[in-house]
């Protein structure tokens, strides 16, 4: 695999967007990723010159390309940065496409609010994935992985074939809650075999890079690596894939949310009311690129005392309900702050596996029961989308 120096050096013998210098000596480069046997990177161009820069992206990708241990070849266009160290990812100015041969190319992105329900049907599938559900968040902490695990093990019980795909690629937690590691085996060409946990398959950026890589991931680069997590696994027959989108409402979410082809998002949030108004900018951004909302869970809801056996209001209660309600969302249920959720998950066991029979269980079985019928639901009635009432957050 080559360093990060012999990547630039490489990439050194391209000229810049006006054929003088170098895109390294000019500072295009950024966000250079290798792992693998795949080097992604970034090269920042001005907006409106990204069509004319193409053959520039692509002579980039080919001279990394040409390196020994390289097997694939990913480079974005983005367009300039917006001030200094800690300034917002900037938007992307085009598809990061795959290079020649990376087969899968995501298609276009866009940039904010897409059109309605004929933009989320014309998306391509994935052979055999009959549904894909995304799992969100407004902010992080909230237990939106731990909501994905035992939602996609819960939907398992029911009798589906599940799969879920750990989008979440800034701390990919997916891994840790289903207990399992390694290295996906290639099963042709490019297309990498998921790991399985639980007699779910599993597909994780945490496979893929040491889990103590610090990843600094700007807009594209999420939207190309969760594209090829989607469409370059074979993932099989599943009934669903359920994916644990990254925390957050910004580009790369929406971006994600408009590239999917979501049967339907839920959004997970604690009753705080901090919590919820982030909870209602994620209902907003599924809403305005038209992905159903299947319905809000209120995790870390109450907390039963297992001394006094008294119940507890931690955060306040029903939030979410009050909130669901009011924006004409289907309320999934209430998950309790409880020690051996948080036990359970964090050393890969999750209750709804160890303890298929308890209280925990049912409620997530329960919840999985409720999101299932609202995909039911949408797919009979055609019905796309909730109404377009997009909430002030
Ligand atoms: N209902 C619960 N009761 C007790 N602990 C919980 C509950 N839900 C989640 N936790 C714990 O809270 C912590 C955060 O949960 P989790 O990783 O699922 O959140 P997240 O929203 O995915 O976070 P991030 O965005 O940082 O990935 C974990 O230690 C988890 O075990």
């Amino acid at each position: 695999m080559p360093t990060r120096e012999e990547v630039l050096a490489e990439l050194s013998k391209v000229k810049g967007p006006d054929l003088q210098g170098d895109i390294v000596s000019l500072g295009l480069v950024s966000d250079v990723f290798i792992s693998d046997g795949r080097v992604i990177f970034s090269i920042t161009v001005p907006a409106e010159r990204a069509q004319e820069l193409e053959p520039m992206r692509q002579a980039a990708e080919k001279v990394v390309g040409k390196l020994p241990g390289v097997e694939k070849v990913l480079a974005a266009l983005t367009s300039e940065r917006q001030g200094g160290a800690g300034a917002k990812a900037p938007p992307p100015v085009r598809p990061a496409p795959a290079a020649a041969d990376m087969g899968s190319v995501p298609p276009p992105m866009q940039r904010r609010a897409a059109p309605a329900s004929p933009e989320q049907s014309a998306k391509p599938g994935v052979p055999g994935v009959k549904a894909i559900i995304a799992v969100a968040s407004g902010k992080g902490g909230v237990g939106k992985s731990t909501t994905t695990c035992n939602l996609a093990l819960a939907l398992q019980a029911n009798g589906l074939k599940v799969g879920v795909l750990d989008a979440d690629i800034y701390g990919p937690s997916i891994p840790r809650l289903f207990r399992v590691s390694g290295r996906p085996e290639p099963v042709s060409g490019r297309i990498l075999k998921p790991l399985e946990g639980y007699g779910i398959k599993v597909m994780s950026m945490g496979f893929l890079v040491e889990e103590e890589t610090p990843m600094i991931w700007r807009g594209p680069m999420v939207i190309s690596a969760i594209t090829q997590m989607l469409r370059e696994v074979a993932w099989g027959e599943l009934d669903v894939l359920v994916v644990d989108m990254p925390p957050g409402t910004g580009d790369a979410q929406l971006t994600m949310a408009q590239n999917v082809p979501l049967a339907g998002a839920v959004i997970v949030s604690t009753p705080q009311d901090l919590a919820l108004i982030d909870a209602r900018k994620g209902l907003n951004m599924f809403r305005r690129v038209d992905v159903p909302l299947l319905g809000i869970v209120e995790n870390m809801s109450y907390f039963l005392c297992p001394d006094c056996g008294g119940r507890h209001d931690i955060f306040g209660h029903g939030g979410a309900r009050a909130e669901a309600e009011k924006l004409g969302v289907p309320f999934l249920g209430e998950v309790p702050l409880d020690m051996a959720i948080r036990v359970n998950s964090d050393a890969g066991t999750p209750v709804t596996v160890t303890d298929p029979d308890g209280a925990h269980a049912a409620i997530y079985r329960d919840i999985a029961t409720k999101v299932w019928a609202e995909v039911q639901r949408n797919r009979e009635d055609g019905q796309r989308a909730a109404p377009r009432i997009v909430i002030e957050s």
